[in-house]
């Protein structure tokens, strides 16, 4: 298989005589953390919702673990192994911690209806995997203490990781991130940093992230493409595009 966990080109999205996404292109090698920057508008998180297949993309080509999706419903792509969080947080607020979990596993292996009706040996084992596999998700973000609690209590910090959590149970390859800093106290951000890094690490998987805390996306990014009103403005490392003048002018300029 192809190095390239994902590879878009000429992605555009229009909204009536709104061009919001003009001939993007992006490319993820395995193991990558990528970042896509702009400023506010700049259509960030229409390029996510097209590649997760929230909306249907007007023209471009999504390339993703070798396969072209462009079209393709959303729990099909999440099926395959793309999958997200939301710039505003979107949990079960009224289920625990761990019931979040348990849901995100169910959601995405579909179970038999008739399998959990005669709780079969196999869905009864399948039962216990899932748990375990909730279980070890909920360490791995700090949550193990929080596991019986309903999720709409926790604090903004924690809730943002159980999204994280919740993306991971379901074993993505590319996991994609709308704002995760976003609310975040500096220490949390440092945390949340660190996490992502043993997510790539530790668990084989690519990370997309939109993200406006400048900070944490020099620091962790491997690649960053920068896109301005819709149309692509620079990529490149770090280093590249903090010292890229078109960036300065129109991203960084207007802080
Ligand atoms: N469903 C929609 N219908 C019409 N216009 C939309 C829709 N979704 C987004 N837009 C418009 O597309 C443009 C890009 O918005 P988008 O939310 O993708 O930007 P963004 O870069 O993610 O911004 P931010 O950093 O503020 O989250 C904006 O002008 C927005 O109003």
């Amino acid at each position: 298989m192809s190095s390239r966990i994902l590879e878009v080109s000429n992605l555009t999205m229009r909204f009536g005589g709104l061009l919001a996404v003009n001939g993007v292109g992006l490319t993820i090698q395995n193991g990558q953390i990528v970042s896509m920057i702009g400023p506010n508008g700049a259509g960030k998180t229409t390029v996510f919702n097209c590649l997760t297949g929230f909306y249907k993309p007007t023209a471009g080509k999504i390339v993703f673990a070798g396969e072209e999706i462009q079209g393709l419903q959303g729990h099909k792509i999440a099926r395959k192994g793309m999958i997200r969080t939301f710039q505003h947080v979107r949990l079960f607020k009224s289920m625990t911690v761990l019931e979040n979990l348990l849901v995100a596993q169910h959601q995405h292996l579909n179970n038999s209806l008739l399998a959990g009706l005669f709780k079969t040996r196999a869905y009864r084992q399948a039962e216990q995997a899932a748990l375990d596999h909730a279980m070890y998700w909920l360490k791995k973000v700090d949550l193990l203490n929080e596991a019986n609690r309903e999720a709409g209590t926790l604090a903004y910090g924690p809730q943002r990781r159980l999204e994280i959590a919740r993306c991971m149970v379901t074993r993505p390859s590319l996991l994609m991130l709308d704002e995760p800093a976003a609310g975040l106290n500096p220490s949390e951000t440092d945390h949340l940093k660190i996490l992502i890094n043993e997510l790539r690490d530790e668990h084989d998987i690519s990370v997309l992230l939109i993200e406006h805390d400048m900070k944490l996306v020099m620091d962790i990014s491997d690649h960053i493409v920068v896109i301005n009103q819709g149309t692509p403005l620079a990529s490149g490392t770090p280093e590249e595009v903090r010292n890229n003048p078109a960036v300065i002018k129109a991203y960084l300029g207007e802080e």
